[in-house]
């Protein structure tokens, strides 16, 4: 069993909990521009990561102030935050992704292993406008069903992929924003390889993301000459000194960072 199909299975009894419970509500900005267009630029996007800890690297910040981060990675030109949820695993929580959500403008990834319809409205209600969905880890027909119950409810999908035959699933599905993942969760090996692959047979209108394993500007810059219109970080700006100055040099922003 891979790392993946755990977290899965930890997900299903999670899942049951949630439908016993309530749901909070955050008040969330409207949702113009969409987080498409938002991508659609000519410089390379950044999507931010808030990762306490991982499957594959352990603890990597267990103690972060999210919010503190948050505004870090929204003054320096961010165009999305992620906010890794999963408590599990990555020692995240719902009330980092309302935190965050509360505190910066920017719009907020709630990134998490979404199996079922309840996980999008929790994410809903606790202000993501975008969700991940993980091609891996869903059947073509519950795909399907997430993405359209997400975009129905106002959200936006991510809809991640790992090689060619899931590029080809998000493909069916019409994904508008596709992130191509470099680790490969069996091994946890990181190969940018995979979206330099990947990124050569693009369609026309979908946004392109690359994540994990990015630790260099130099990287950031090859994925943007190879067409990525995004990138996704987690551990090497939770592990910065100054993230601000890497999302800033990637993304040729200049923004107010005080
Ligand atoms: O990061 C992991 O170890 C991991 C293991 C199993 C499933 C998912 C995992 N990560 C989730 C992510 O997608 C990453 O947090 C994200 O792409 C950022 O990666 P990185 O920049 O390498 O921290």
């Amino acid at each position: 069993m891979n790392i993946l199909d755990r977290i899965i299975d930890t997900k299903r009894l999670e899942v049951q909990q949630l439908k016993l419970e309530g749901l909070p509500l955050v008040e969330r900005p409207s949702l113009t521009p969409t987080i498409h267009q938002s991508l659609g630029g000519t410089d390379l996007s950044v999507i931010a990561e808030i990762k306490r800890a991982s499957p594959s690297k352990g603890d990597i910040s267990l103690n972060v102030d999210p919010v503190a981060q948050a505004k870090r990675y929204a003054a320096s030109g961010a165009t999305v935050i992620s906010v890794l949820t999963d408590a599990t695993y990555f020692k995240g929580s719902m009330q980092d992704l309302a935190a965050v959500a509360q505190a910066v403008d920017v719009p907020v990834l709630c990134k998490d292993f979404m199996i079922d319809r309840i996980q999008i409205d929790v994410a809903k209600a606790h202000g993501a406008r975008l969700i991940l969905l993980i091609v891996a880890a869903l059947d073509d027909e519950t795909l399907h069903d997430l993405y359209d119950y997400a975009y129905a409810n106002g959200l936006e999908v991510l809809v991640e992929v790992h090689d060619a035959t899931e590029l080809e699933r998000a493909e069916r599905l019409q994904a508008k924003i596709i992130g191509i993942n470099n680790r490969n969760l069996k091994k946890f090996e990181v190969n940018l390889e995979t979206s330099l692959q990947l990124l050569k047979t693009k369609s026309e209108n979908v946004r392109y993301i690359s994540e994990s394993g990015i630790k260099t500007i130099e990287e950031a810059k090859m994925l943007h000459a190879a067409g990525a219109d995004g990138i996704l970080i987690g551990e090497t700006l939770m592990r910065a000194d100054d993230p601000a100055e890497f999302i800033q040099t990637v993304s040729g922003a200049h923004h107010d960072t005080h």
